[in-house]
């Protein structure tokens, strides 16, 4: 069986469930970025920060249903960096580097075309990419197969996940996280091995040890399979989490219990884009950026107070329901 459509990210959460958004934390840079702080000045440290790698570029991108040839992107273009740089200095005058984590959310009414380019990013088999371009950490994802893209970094969250009879959520999960170990080289994990690292993951996320012996979304509820979503997010990992209205069917407990998960999974080397309509969520995962998205193309980014702003009915030509 293929590995779902999620890989291992190589670097590990750097933050406790609990930990809140927007934040500026100071961290070490990571290894994909290496400055020194002594003796640079500003202008080179916003060298440094142009050297950010970027981890998702699409540009024009257009895309129908293969079926009927309906069009429904029509010339997207959104870039989403790993966490940015910033240059401060303390109370001693020596240069301090923070790192920003970056969140983007997508907000649009229905129909618009949300779903549908996560889909396609995710290479979703009832879409065709009909022009434009889309790079993941520099490699053009249009010609590479869902399983290649999901081992290459890429997770999704569908907005009704899928049953799997006859696979327990267990046996999937190890199946996905060895599947990431051989691409690395590494050796698979045992099931013992495995269910120290699941276990403290099903915590976490306030679910019953039990639903790793259910079958992948077998009988559960709404609001058990979102959080399920997110527990395999936060088993599997992810450079980039592609979250499609995570919040729906759940109540404010298992919300903030998933919103918890996914804050505490960020790092400067990852992100996460998210899709919802609801303030709700925003709250809780703040985002660093919010696009808006009308009849198949990205029409305005900017940051969270334009979510503030539909919300307050701002837009006129966006009819959040
Ligand atoms: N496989 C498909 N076959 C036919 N039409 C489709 C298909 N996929 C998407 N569409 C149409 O494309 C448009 C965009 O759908 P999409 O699900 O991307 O919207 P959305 O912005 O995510 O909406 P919502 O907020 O309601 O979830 C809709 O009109 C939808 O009916």
């Amino acid at each position: 069986m293929a590995p779902p459509l999620a890989a291992v990210s190589s670097s590990s959460p750097l933050f406790s469930p609990s930990s809140s958004r927007p934040i500026r934390r100071c961290h070490a840079p990571p290894p994909s970025i290496s400055f020194q702080t002594r003796g640079r000045s500003p202008t080179a440290a916003a060298a440094a920060e142009s050297s950010v790698s970027t981890l998702l570029e699409v540009r024009g991108l257009t895309a129908s249903v293969k079926e009927t040839g309906q069009q429904i992107l029509a010339g997207v273009d959104l870039t989403i960096r790993e966490g940015e740089v910033r240059v401060g200095s303390s109370w001693s005058r020596r240069l301090q580097f923070y790192w920003r984590l970056v969140i983007h959310a997508i907000m649009g009414k229905n129909g618009s075309g949300k779903s549908t380019l996560t889909k396609v990013l995710v290479g979703h088999p009832h879409y065709e990419v009909t022009g434009g371009t889309i790079l993941f950490k520099g490699e053009d994802l249009v010609d590479m197969e869902p399983e290649d893209r999901s081992l290459a970094g890429l997770f999704m969250s569908f907005q009704a996940p899928i049953e799997i009879p006859g696979v327990s959520n267990f046996d999937f999960l190890l199946m996905a996280v060895n599947a990431r170990r051989e691409r690395s080289g590494l050796p698979a994990l045992g099931p013992l091995e495995f269910y120290s690292v699941v276990s403290p993951k099903v915590d976490a996320l306030k679910m019953d040890p039990k639903f790793l012996d259910r079958n992948v979304n077998e009988g559960f509820s709404g609001g058990e399979r979102k959080r399920n979503e997110i527990l395999q997010l936060s088993v599997i990992g992810a450079d980039l989490a592609l979250l499609d209205e995570i919040d729906s069917g759940l109540d404010v407990d298992a919300l903030e219990d998933v919103a918890n998960a996914v804050n505490g999974l960020l790092t400067p080397q990852n992100s996460v884009l998210m899709i919802t309509h609801y303030q709700r969520l925003l709250d809780l995962i703040k985002p660093s950026y919010v696009h808006i998205m009308e009849n198949g193309k990205i029409i305005k980014t900017g940051d969270s107070s334009i979510a503030t702003q539909i919300n307050e009915g701002g837009f006129k030509s966006i009819a959040l329901v």
